[in-house]
C-alpha cells in the first residue's frame, strides 16, 4: 500500500536518526516527486543524507537546486555551505554562509559552522606557511617575449635614431677604419689619467682623453666602453647609444646590454630599450634581477601609459608585479581611476536576473521587481507603474535564444566581438556550455554522469569569451588578410591584449574540475570560418588563474528601478507604492577583468575602494580614494573582508589569491600571543606576551619592543577597526 507524504517524511527522518542514509535519501526522492509544492524542504533534507553519506558533490548539487528554487533559504545556504567546506571550496563555503547571514543574522548553525571554517582554513595555513617563500616571484611571471607589431614600432625607433640622433644602423662603420701607428705606452698613459679623472668625477677630462683615444684606436673595444660610460654619468643618452651601437652585437656584454637599455629608457625608445634590456636579462642567465626589473618597467609604462593619460594614476612595476601609483594629490572621495571592463560575465548564482549578456545592463521589469505584489495592487497604483517604469525590452539572439541584450548595438557588438564564435545554431560543440550555465554548473559529462562540470567560484563564461574574443579576432584577421589558415601572427595579435593579466595558481584548474575541459575543447573545436582554438590543458589552467587573480565583481549601478524611483518622486499616486517598495531590487552580479582595475594591489589598510560606474551609459568600474592619497603613494584595494584578524586575513588571501600578504597592516599586527610581533621571539612555554592595550593585536616581549615597533609602523595600524562579528581570535 503506498504511503502518505506525511508518513514518508516522518520515515525518512526516522532513517535519518538511525544513520539508515542511503534509504532516507530514497525516502526523499520520492517525496519530491509527490509533493513538488514542497520541493526546497525535500532537497535540503536529501542534500543532509547525502552530506551525512560522504556524498558532498550531491549535497552541493540538492543544496543548489534548493537555493534556486527559494533564494531566501538559509537552510539551502547552510547546506551548500557545508557541503563546500567538505569539498575543500572554502571560499565559495564561506560565500554561503555569508548570504544565510544576511536573509538570517541570527541563525547559530551558520555562526557555529563559520568558526568550524574558521579553524580548518587556519590548519590548512599552518601547513601551507613552510612553503611561505614559495615560488611567486612577479619578474618571472611576466614575460619578456616580443609583443606583435613590436617589429615595425623597432623599425620606426630605428629610423629617430638616424634622424633625429645621427646614430646609423651600421654597428661596425667606424671600427673598420685601419688603426693609426700606436704609441702603446702613451695610449697606457692616457687611459690611466682618464681613469683618474673619472673616478673624481671630472668628467669633461675624462672624456677628452678617452676621445682622443678613439681617434687613435677606433676598433678598440674598451675605449669606447670606457667612454660611454663618461657619457653616461654626464647624462648624454644618445652619446652614450652611440658608442655601444658600434661594437659588434656578439661582442657586446651583458654590461653594455643593460646600460645601453637604461639609455634608451632614458630618450623613451621602449621598444629598443625592451629589446636591449632583454639581451641583458639572457646573458645573465636570468640573474640580473635588475635588468628583469627594468625590463618590466618599460613594458608596463608603455602599455599602460595610453590608459592612463586622463587619470590622476599611473601604473608602474614594483617587486610585487605592477602596482598603480598617484600622479598627483587625490582628496578623499575623489575618483582614482575609472576602468571599462574588457570581458564580463554574469554570476551563475545571479543567472536568473535579467541583464544584457554583453554590458551588464539591467533589464529588472516591473513583474521582477514586485513578483507577486504587482496584481495585488490597485488600479492606480498599477498605472503609475506602467507610467514611470522605464520601458524594458529585451533582445535575445534570434539564431541560439541563448543570450540576452539590452539593445541592438549590444547584440550586434556582441556578435562580432564573441557570440558568432559560440552561438548553438552554428556550433553545435557550444551547446552544452550554455546548457551548463543555465544548470548553475551542472551538466552530463562526456562518460554520461550527471555532475558538477563547473567548479570555479566565477563563471565559465569569463573563459568562453576570453577564448570567442581571441577566435573572433583572428577570423577577422584571416578574413581580411584573404587566407583559408591562421597564421602564427594572427594569434599573437590576437592574445596580446590579455597578457595583461597575471596567473598564479597552485592546484591546476584541470585537476579541480576535470569535467571543464573536454566542454571547452568542444565548443571550440569549430570556430567557424575553418578555424579551430585548441583548448589545452595549459591554456585551460593559464586562463583559470588568470581570471581568479584579477576578476572584479560589479554590477549596473543605475537599474530601471533607480529609474523608476527617480520618476515617481514628484508623483503623489508614489505614496500608494511606497509600501510594496523592498530595500534592494534583485542585482544580477557580474565578474570583470578590467586592465586598470588588475594592476592594483591588495592591502588590508587600503587606501581605495572599488564602486560600481556608469561609464558614458554602460556599466563599469572605478577606484575612490578612502582617504586623501598623496602624490607618488601606491594606490591599494582590498581583495577581502578586512575587518577579519590577521591570521585568517593570510589564510583567506592564500586560498584566494595565492599570495602571503605582505602590506603594512600585516607587517604590524601579530600572529599570536606566544611570539613577540616585533623581535619574533617565542614566549616561555605556557606563557603569553601582553598585548598592545589598544588593538590587542600585536604581543610584544618588553617596552622596547613595543616602542620600536610603534615609531615603525604599528602606529598607523593600530587605529584600524576590528569587527568581531563572526570569527572571534
Ligand atoms: C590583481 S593582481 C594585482 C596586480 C599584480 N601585481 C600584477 O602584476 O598583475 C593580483 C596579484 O598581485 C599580487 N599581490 C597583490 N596584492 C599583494 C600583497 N598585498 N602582497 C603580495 N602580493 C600581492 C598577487 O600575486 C596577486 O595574485
Amino acid at each position: 500500500m503506498a504511503k502518505t507524504s506525511e508518513a514518508l517524511d516522518v520515515l525518512a527522518a526516522e532513517d535519518m536518526k538511525a544513520e539508515r542514509f542511503s534509504d532516507a535519501i530514497s525516502k526523499y526522492t520520492e517525496l519530491l516527486e509527490k509533493v513538488p509544492g514542497e520541493s526546497v524542504r525535500w532537497f535540503c533534507a536529501r542534500g543532509n543524507g547525502h552530506l551525512k553519506k560522504g556524498s558532498a558533490t550531491e549535497a552541493l548539487e540538492d543544496g543548489k537546486k534548493a537555493k534556486r528554487l527559494d533564494e531566501t533559504s538559509v537552510e539551502a545556504c547552510i547546506l551548500c555551505g557545508r557541503a563546500s567546506s567538505q569539498l575543500g571550496f572554502f571560499v565559495e563555503s564561506l560565500d554561503y554562509y555569508k548570504e544565510g547571514l544576511k536573509i538570517d543574522p541570527k541563525r547559530k548553525a551558520i555562526t557555529e559552522d563559520l568558526k568550524k571554517l574558521q579553524k580548518i582554513i587556519l590548519q590548512d595555513q599552518e601547513k601551507q606557511t613552510t612553503k611561505e617563500d614559495s615560488s611567486y616571484s612577479a619578474v618571472t611571471l611576466c614575460s619578456q617575449s616580443i609583443y606583435p607589431g613590436d617589429d615595425q614600432l623597432l623599425t620606426m625607433e630605428k629610423e629617430i635614431l638616424e634622424v633625429k640622433y645621427k646614430i646609423l644602423d651600421d654597428p661596425a662603420y667606424s671600427l673598420q677604419t685601419p688603426p693609426k701607428k700606436r704609441d702603446a705606452q702613451l695610449e697606457g698613459q692616457l687611459v690611466q689619467a682618464a681613469y683618474e679623472f673619472f673616478t673624481a668625477e671630472r668628467l669633461e677630462e675624462a672624456l677628452e682623453l678617452m676621445s682622443k683615444l678613439i681617434t687613435l684606436d677606433p676598433r678598440n673595444l674598451f675605449y669606447r666602453t670606457f667612454r660611454a660610460q663618461i657619457y653616461f654619468n654626464m647624462s648624454q643618452w644618445p652619446k652614450v647609444i652611440q658608442d655601444y651601437w658600434v661594437i659588434p652585437k656578439a661582442q657586446r656584454k651583458a654590461e653594455i646590454w643593460k646600460q645601453g637599455g637604461k639609455a634608451f629608457v632614458e630618450l623613451w625608445l621602449p621598444v629598443l630599450a625592451e629589446f636591449w634590456l632583454r639581451k641583458a636579462t639572457q646573458l645573465s642567465g636570468g640573474k640580473d634581477e635588475e635588468a628583469a626589473m627594468l625590463f618590466q618597467k618599460v613594458r608596463v609604462r608603455r602599455l599602460y601609459e595610453p590608459l592612463t593619460e586622463d587619470q590622476p594614476v599611473q601604473v608602474d612595476f614594483t617587486q610585487f608585479g605592477r602596482a598603480v601609483f598617484a600622479k598627483e594629490d587625490i582628496p578623499a572621495g575623489e575618483t582614482v581611476m575609472m576602468d571599462i571592463p574588457m570581458v564580463i560575465a554574469q554570476s551563475l548564482s545571479t543567472r536568473h536576473i535579467p541583464a544584457c549578456a554583453n554590458c551588464a545592463t539591467s533589464l529588472i521589469s516591473p513583474e521582477i521587481y514586485f513578483e507577486k505584489k504587482l496584481n495585488l495592487m490597485g488600479k492606480e497604483q498599477q498605472e503609475l507603474i506602467e507610467d514611470h517604469w522605464p520601458k524594458v525590452s529585451e533582445i535575445w539572439c534570434e539564431h541560439c535564444g541563448k543570450e540576452r541584450y539590452c539593445s541592438n548595438i549590444c547584440k550586434n557588438e556582441a556578435w562580432e566581438v564573441y557570440h558568432r564564435v559560440i552561438c548553438p545554431r552554428f556550433n553545435p560543440g557550444a551547446d552544452t556550455l550554455y546548457a551548463v550555465i543555465e544548470q548553475g554548473g551542472f551538466g552530463y559529462t562526456a562518460d554520461g554522469k550527471w555532475d558538477e562540470v563547473w567548479k570555479g567560484h566565477f563563471s565559465p563564461m569569463i573563459l568562453v569569451k576570453i577564448w570567442a574574443n581571441i577566435a573572433s579576432q583572428v577570423r577577422t584577421m584571416m578574413e581580411n588578410d584573404g587566407v583559408k589558415e591562421p597564421t602564427v601572427e594572427h594569434w599573437a595579435r590576437a592574445k596580446a591584449p590579455y597578457r595583461r593579466f597575471i596567473a598564479f595558481g597552485t592546484m591546476p584548474a584541470m585537476q579541480r574540475m576535470p569535467h571543464a575541459l573536454p566542454m571547452f575543447q568542444a565548443a571550440f573545436a569549430d570556430c567557424g570560418g575553418g578555424l579551430s582554438y585548441k583548448i589545452t590543458e595549459d591554456e585551460f589552467n593559464g586562463r583559470y588563474y588568470q581570471a581568479a587573480c584579477n576578476l572584479q565583481s560589479f554590477s549596473c549601478s543605475i537599474t530601471p528601478y533607480h529609474h523608476f524611483m527617480n520618476n515617481i518622486k514628484d508623483d503623489l499616486r508614489g505614496i500608494g507604492v511606497l509600501k510594496h517598495l523592498s530595500d534592494r531590487p534583485p542585482e544580477a552580479q557580474f565578474a570583470a577583468l578590467c586592465p586598470l582595475h588588475a594592476c592594483s594591489n591588495h592591502s588590508c589598510l587600503n587606501n581605495a575602494e572599488v564602486c560600481d560606474l556608469d561609464i558614458n551609459g554602460r556599466p563599469g568600474v572605478q577606484m575612490i580614494a578612502r582617504r586623501d592619497i598623496k602624490k607618488g603613494e601606491e594606490i591599494f584595494i582590498t581583495y577581502i573582508d578586512t575587518s577579519m584578524p590577521k591570521t585568517l586575513r593570510k589564510a583567506w588571501l592564500f586560498k584566494s589569491f595565492n599570495f602571503w600578504c605582505q602590506c603594512k597592516r600585516c607587517q604590524f599586527e601579530g600572529d599570536t600571543p606566544s611570539e613577540c610581533t616585533h623581535c619574533l621571539k617565542k614566549a616561555p612555554e605556557d606563557k603569553k606576551f601582553a598585548a598592545c592595550g589598544k588593538c590587542k593585536r600585536a604581543w610584544y616581549c618588553g617596552a622596547a619592543c613595543q616602542k620600536a615597533s610603534w615609531k615603525n609602523g604599528h602606529k598607523i595600524v593600530c587605529q584600524t577597526p576590528h569587527s568581531q562579528a563572526v570569527f572571534d581570535t
